[in-house]
This record gives structure tokens, sequence and C-alpha cells, in this order.
């Protein structure tokens, strides 16, 4: 549905994307993440036509690209992009955005009561939008989404300045979105967050991904244990660890349970507790650990 081919963006000499691909398909949630001024921005910006790649191309539905008018109206028709706060009318109410993205993309503006009950905005919406808080906007953005109701969405920081009610509640409407069978691309730095909802999550580092994060019923489980290096190293030396452990940002051992039995399993839980007062946790690596992991280079 979506297919990026090649894609290399520079800026003067620096390549802030480099030969970057991947394909997309409806009914997803993809998250996107990466330190700030990586690249996130500029890659949605590549999807969505706001600035032309040195090299690659963009291709919709098997073929659309951006190459004809005729193709980038097709796109821009079922594609949508987050509104950034500063581009909202001040002196427009927040009922005039909703309808001015309803009539741009979905035709209709038949759904526009559902979705501002859906979001608690029913006390704000026919005020004026400079009177909104920076968490009442961010609402309002999200909301201009929902209301353009387009088959591919691309959110950058969708949850920012959201409080942990709003936050649950979008999280929540991103997760429906998708049952519809949209194509949802979210950025975001609430990394824990994007474990709830996201089918991948791709890690952007030197201008590509450096992994993608499948989520899938039977993940690998790991016992993760805080431990300092020294602690590590003694333990590196006095037992031989697996090959696919992995020590994170000099603070994390993921141990994995993968193959092991229940007996095995008891006695390496034994060996860290001997070792690390810490508390250990058992479950699949998330988005947190391979941030860490990518992020936060081990000394
Ligand atoms: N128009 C431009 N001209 C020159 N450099 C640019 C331009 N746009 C972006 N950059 C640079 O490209 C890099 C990536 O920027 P980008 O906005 O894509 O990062 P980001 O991952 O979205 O960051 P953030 O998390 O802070 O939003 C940064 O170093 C930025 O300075």
């Amino acid at each position: 549905m979506l297919e990026l081919k090649n894609i290399t963006v520079a800026f003067g000499e620096r390549k802030v994307i480099d030969n970057l691909s991947f394909t997309a398909k409806k009914g997803e949630i993809i998250g996107l993440v990466a330190p700030n001024g990586t690249g996130k921005t500029t890659l949605f910006n590549v999807m969505s036509n706001y600035l032309r790649p040195v090299q690659g191309e963009v291709i919709f539905d098997n073929k659309h690209k951006y190459e004809s008018e005729q193709s980038e109206v097709y796109i821009h028709k079922h594609m949508s992009t987050f509104p950034e706060q500063k581009d909202l009318f001040e002196d427009l109410t927040g009922l005039e955005h909703l309808r001015l993205f309803a009539d741009m993309w979905k035709g209709s503006r038949k759904h526009i009561p559902v979705v501002i009950e859906y979001l608690n905005m029913g006390h704000y919406v026919k005020r004026k939008v400079r009177t909104y808080s920076l968490g009442m906007r961010q609402r309002l953005c999200f909301a201009m989404m929902v209301a353009a109701d387009t088959s591919v969405m691309i959110m950058d920081e969708v949850m920012n300045g959201l409080d942990i009610t709003n936050v649950a509640l979008i999280s929540k409407k991103l997760s429906e979105m998708k049952q519809e069978n949209k194509l949802i691309f979210v950025a975001s730095h609430l990394l824990e967050n994007l474990d709830l909802y996201a089918d991948r999550v791709w890690y952007l580092k030197n201008g590509t991904f450096v992994h993608e994060q499948i989520y899938k019923e039977d993940q690998d489980s790991f016992i993760k244990v805080e431990m300092d290096r020294q602690q590590y190293h003694f333990l590196k030396q006095k037992y031989e660890l697996p090959e696919e452990h992995l020590y994170i940002a000099n603070h994390l051992l993921c141990f994995p349970l993968k193959g092991l039995n229940m007996k095995e399993q008891t006695k390496w839980l034994e060996r860290f507790l001997e070792l690390s007062d810490q508390q250990l946790e058992v479950g699949p690596l998330g988005t947190m650990e391979f941030y860490e992991r990518y992020y936060l280079e081990n000394e």
C-alpha cells in the first residue's frame, strides 16, 4: 500500500536519510523511533511529498508516484499528516478546524459530533483556538486527523504535551483506527506507549533503520536484571552466558529464556539474585530496551 524505495535525503553534504526502503500495508501501526534531530520528520516529509529526496521514490497503492499531478492528488486524497500546533488558526474555533479537515478529505461532516464526544472536546470545541491550552490544541490536532478519516495517517509527535488520561484515550483511538484497516505511522518519544498499539517499530540511525521490532503473540521472553558493569563482567567470567544475551547501556542484562527448561531457568534466576539485589523482570524486550540498546552505547 505504501512503499518507499531507496530514499536518500541530504542537506548539504549531510545525508539524513540514506538509501532507505520499506513497505507498509493497511491495518498496521508503525512506530518510528530515534533521538531528536535524527530524521523522523524528514522521512515523513518525503512520504507526504513536502520534501523531494535526492534519490528514490514513494509508491502508493502499487502504482501512484509523485511524478504526475494526477497521482499526487490521488495520494493526498488518501493520506493526511498531523497538523502542527503553530499551523492552527487562532481565530477559528476547534469545530471550524474539524469541518475544514472533514470537508477537505472525507467530504462529509456527519461524523464530527462522534469525534468531539469521543475526545471529550464538547466543552471547548466552539471556542476560538487562541483560548486553548497546549493539551487542548494537541487533542484538536488529533481530532482533525480523525475527522479527515484518510486510509493513511502520518502522525508526528502525536502525544506531545498530553496528560496520562489523554495519552490513554488517543492510544485507544489509534488501536480502533487500526481495526478500521488504516495504515498509521507514529513518531514518538513516549517509548512504552508504542508497545501498547504498534505492530512494528522502526529505529532510525545514521539514515537507515538499524532495527525493526515486530510484535507477535509468542515473543521470546527474557529475564531482565539491573546490574553494573562490574557485576556483569563477574558473571561473564564465572558462567558461560548464551550468545543471544544483551547487556544494555551499562545497566541492564537481558537474558534469553528460549530453549531453557524449568530447572535451568531457576538456576539462572538464583545466580542473578545472588549477584544483584535489584528487582528482576521477565518478559519480551520492549521499545525501551531497544532504544537504549541502539542509542545509549555501552562503554
Ligand atoms: N530544511 C532543512 N535544512 C537543513 N537541515 C535540515 C532541514 N530539515 C531538517 N534538517 C536537519 O536534518 C536532521 C533531521 O531533522 P528532523 O527534523 O527530521 O529530525 P527528527 O528526528 O524529526 O527530530 P525531532 O525528534 O527533534 O523532531 C536535523 O539535523 C536537522 O537539523
